[in-house]
Formats: C-alpha cells, structure tokens, sequence
C-alpha cells in the first residue's frame, strides 16, 4: 500500500498548470503594431515576440526591468531579456506552449504589462 501511496503522490507532484493556448492572430497583430516583431521559432525553439528599447541611461532602464520583474511574477510567465546601459532587449516565448512553437496568451499579456512598464518608466522621471 505503501509503494502505491508514494506512487500517486509523486503523480499528484506533476504541475496542474494547463498549457498555455495559442494567441490569436488579432492579438499578435495587436502587439506587432505597438512595436513587437514575431520571430519564427528555431528547430527546437519556440516561436517569439521581440523588442529592443532604448533609455535615457542605465536608471530608467533598471526602473523600467524593475516594472516588469512585477509584472512577470504575477503572471508567472518570465522574460528572456539582456541589459546594456540604458538599452534593453526583451525576448517573449512560452517553454509548454499547447501548440508546439505558438506564442501564447501568457505571451501577449506579459507584452502588453511591458508596454504599460515602459510608458510608466519613461513618463517618470528616472535619469
Ligand atoms: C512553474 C513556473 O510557473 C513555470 O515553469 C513558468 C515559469 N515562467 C515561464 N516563463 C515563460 N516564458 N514560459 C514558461 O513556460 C514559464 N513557465
């Protein structure tokens, strides 16, 4: 009895976090137009949404992955991103997305929380 116990608790250990469903091509579109650039998923990779921005200096830039950082633990959906100076490059993809190489909803929400980041940031007054 014992053995079957560990069993079903190690199956119960599996994540009941659903897969991501697909983002609709209006949403894409949607993200495109306020700047983003769908890059078409690698071999292995996985499609993704892609953008640089440029800040007045390092500050505002960190002020600005400091918004983010936010926005990404609340959705759990996480950035991979690179800063130089005041420079930052955002790469958005899904590691389980249901559709295998689809951007996904977590995808296009955590665009749109970066959008409002950097229009807080830069309406702010971080040198
Ligand atoms: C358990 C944890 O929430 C998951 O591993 C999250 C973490 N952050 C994530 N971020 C991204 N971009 N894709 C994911 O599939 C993902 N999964």
């Amino acid at each position: 009895m014992h053995r079957l116990a560990t069993k079903l608790g190690s199956l119960r250990m599996v994540s009941s976090r659903a897969s991501p469903v697909k983002a609709t091509r209006e949403a894409i579109d949607a993200a495109v137009a306020r700047g983003w650039t769908v890059v078409a998923g690698k071999e292995m990779g996985q499609a993704r949404l892609h953008k640089e921005l440029a800040f007045k200096g390092f500050k505002q830039a960190w002020a600005f992955m400091n918004l983010v950082a936010i926005a990404a633990t609340d959705l759990k959906h996480h950035p991979e991103w690179s800063n130089v100076y005041s420079k930052v490059s955002i790469n958005l993809t899904t590691h389980v997305a249901e559709v295998p190489n689809s951007l996904t909803v977590l995808d296009i929400q955590l665009a749109e929380r970066i959008d409002q980041a950097e229009q807080i940031t830069r309406s702010g007054d971080h040198p």
